[in-house]
């Protein structure tokens, strides 16, 4: 499927303040259909922060921010071409998987909710406990399930908070796939991890976010596993920040 160009998301000098805390500062950048863009930093740099603004969960402070060329203005703002995949669940512990995922589908208003909800069970290697109640989910397996909501609706820009987590090694390569596959399909993603090997195979660029801005930005390109400049500036900033405390 060949999609139009264009951008998903154009940010401006964006800021979020936090409790009186300019935790995101100046974040200016643009991401097309088909891209992906790869964020590394410090813990407590800004990234959980900018995908909460990213998907209009939080608004942002200052700046401006256009999704799928529409100004978002300050306010709160969902829309559903998005696909968050965040650090909590919005799973019901005390429904079954494939009852989650009848749930949304049905939310959402899809076609053919049972056929699409087995489909990305099966997608996600999850058929096999589809009938388990989630609460009983190891952190692996919630973590594809979570997946499998987001394929239920197909988003155009998918925002990814360290994805790969508690995912064993087949899971890790699933993801990678689909996610592969989403990106030939048009979607833009956004990628947040603290590794590298997270990051490479699937970015077209590599931010450094550290202290509410972009410090350090390269394509992929002019990259590599071993890249031993890209390895000493993320570094850098990660032993800066610890030792910003006593
Ligand atoms: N709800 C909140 N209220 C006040 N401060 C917050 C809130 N959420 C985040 N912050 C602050 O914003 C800063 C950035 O947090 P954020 O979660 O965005 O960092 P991060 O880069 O995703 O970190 P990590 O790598 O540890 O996940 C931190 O200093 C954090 O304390």
């Amino acid at each position: 499927m060949t999609q139009a160009p264009g951008w998903v998301i154009q940010a401006e000098h964006v800021g979020r303040m936090m409790a009186g805390k300019a935790v995101l500062q100046d974040v200016s950048f643009s991401l097309a259909r088909g891209k992906c863009l790869g964020i590394m930093g410090p813990n407590g740099a800004g990234k959980t922060t900018l995908l909460n603004v990213l998907s209009g969960l939080w608004p942002l402070s200052w700046g401006t921010l256009r999704r799928f060329g529409s100004d978002v203005g300050k306010s709160y703002q969902s829309d559903p071409r998005i696909g968050y995949l965040g650090h909590h669940s919005m799973l019901y512990p005390d429904l079954t998987a494939r009852e989650n995922l009848l749930f949304q589908a049905r939310l959402w208003g899809l076609s053919h909710p049972t056929k699409q909800v087995d489909d990305v069970l099966e997608q996600v290697r999850l058929s096999w406990f589809a009938h388990e109640m989630v609460r009983t989910y190891s952190r692996g397996m919630k973590q594809r399930l979570q997946m499998a909501r987001l394929l239920l609706i197909q988003p155009e820009l998918l925002l990814l908070d360290e994805p790969y987590t508690g995912l064993d090694l087949a899971g890790r390569t699933l993801f990678e796939r689909i996610l592969t596959q989403r990106k030939r399909d048009g979607a833009a993603i956004i990628l947040i991890s603290h590794q590298m090997d997270d990051v490479l195979p699937l970015a077209d660029a590599i931010v450094i976010l550290a202290r509410g801005q972009f410090v350090w930005w390269s394509s992929v390109h002019s990259q590599s596993q071993n890249d031993p400049h890209f390895f000493n500036t993320y570094a850098k900033w990660v032993s800066d920040e610890v030792h910003r405390y006593p």
